[in-house]
């Protein structure tokens, strides 16, 4: 009796061999961890780009791999994880789940990996905080103009000029505030910009929320609804085939003239042609993004407008939520070497393993 406790404490005798692609910085302890206490195997790639990836997985190197993990820095070696390299890696490997480490997981074809009997997790929630800390410093930077007057009291114009020849401002106080996307970080845009006084919060969601999860936020039905009435929009959806320039030339003119637009999402929600040309003209006042088009091939125009707060992709970028999302993909490991199911499937399949 005493002696099967043990045993199943220490390992489930499930032997599991995990292709780990992507840097691990701090979950270094959980890893050992986990190998010490399953029979876990872990191997890496060796490749600097997507062609020697498909060629390391073509010469048999990971054909005993069950699981793999993945970070979004991992998309140097592979590529998008779309249909081409999953159908390879099926064919290769022996993967039936993968981890990515991030709430958004739109480098991988979450359909295709479903079809391919392969479940994906992400990591939701451990996101929320710090980047709606990122929101909200972009919400301030575009309607103050910080960055600017930052790079202009750099450049010494202050000595010349008051405060260093940067436009004045506005104040959120009395601006009507929308929230496209009210999962978990929209609500901690929300929580965090209460205090700033804003005279009515609107959110549009693909459902409205309880009224307890509303905590007061107006819902509107359809986007265009909060595009005619917000005087800041703060973008926080999933990146997918409906989303995609969901800010385009059209959008942009129901929008209020002078309108502050904060994008913490993904950049391909916004069409940023259109938005460049928006910015220049004043109809949109401010832009204040930490995601954008083709990174870090960052379109060198738009980000050198002196009405664009910009950011390289930071919002998760703190010891804590890079800590407490790489330990959080071990433990998917973890648990589909307890259960067979990951811990956190995303909805796309959910019910369908
Ligand atoms: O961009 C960051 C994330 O998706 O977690």
């Amino acid at each position: 009796m005493f002696l099967k406790r043990v045993c199943r404490n220490y390992s489930t005798g499930k032997s599991l061999t995990v292709l780990r692609l992507g840097p691990t910085r701090f979950a270094q302890q959980a890893w050992s961890n986990l190998v010490s206490k399953n029979n876990v195997k872990v191997v890496e790639t060796d490749a600097a780009n997507r062609e020697q990836f498909i060629s390391e997985l073509k010469s048999g190197k990971f054909a005993d791999v069950d699981f793999i993990t993945r970070t979004f820095e991992s998309f140097k070696q592979t590529g998008m994880m779309d249909k081409q390299l999953l159908k390879l890696i099926k064919e290769h490997t022996k993967v039936k789940a993968m981890s990515h480490n991030g709430a958004g997981y739109d480098q991988v074809d979450a359909i295709e990996c479903g079809n391919l009997k392969i479940q994906l997790s992400n990591v939701p929630s451990l996101v929320d905080d710090a980047t709606a800390d990122t929101a909200v410093y972009l919400l301030l930077g575009a309607m103050r103009n910080f960055q600017l007057s930052s790079e202009n009291m750099k450049k010494g114009q202050w000595k010349t000029q008051k405060c260093a020849g940067t436009p004045i401002g506005h104040d959120p106080e009395g601006k009507v505030l929308g929230i496209l996307g009210m999962g978990g970080i929209g609500r901690t845009i929300r929580d965090r910009l209460v205090p700033f006084g804003f005279s009515k919060i609107l959110y549009h969601n693909r459902h409205q929320l309880p009224k307890e999860l509303e905590k007061g936020a107006i819902y509107c039905k359809t986007p265009e609804e909060l595009f005619k009435e917000s005087d800041v929009i703060s973008i926080s959806i999933p990146l997918n085939k409906n989303t995609k320039h969901i800010i385009n030339e059209k959008s942009i003119g129901i929008m209020k003239d002078g309108v502050v637009i904060v994008n913490t999402a993904r950049g391909p929600v916004i069409d940023e042609s259109a938005l460049k040309t928006a910015l220049k003209s004043g109809k949109v006042a401010a832009f204040g993004a930490d995601v954008w088009v083709n990174e870090p091939n960052v379109d060198p125009e738009l980000i050198s407008l002196s009405n664009v707060a910009c950011l390289p992709h930071m919002g998760t970028h703190t010891v804590e939520t890079m800590k407490a999302m790489e330990e959080f993909v071990v433990e998917n490991v973890q648990t589909y070497i307890d259960t067979n199911k990951v811990l956190t499937m995303v909805p796309e399949l959910k019910g369908k393993f």
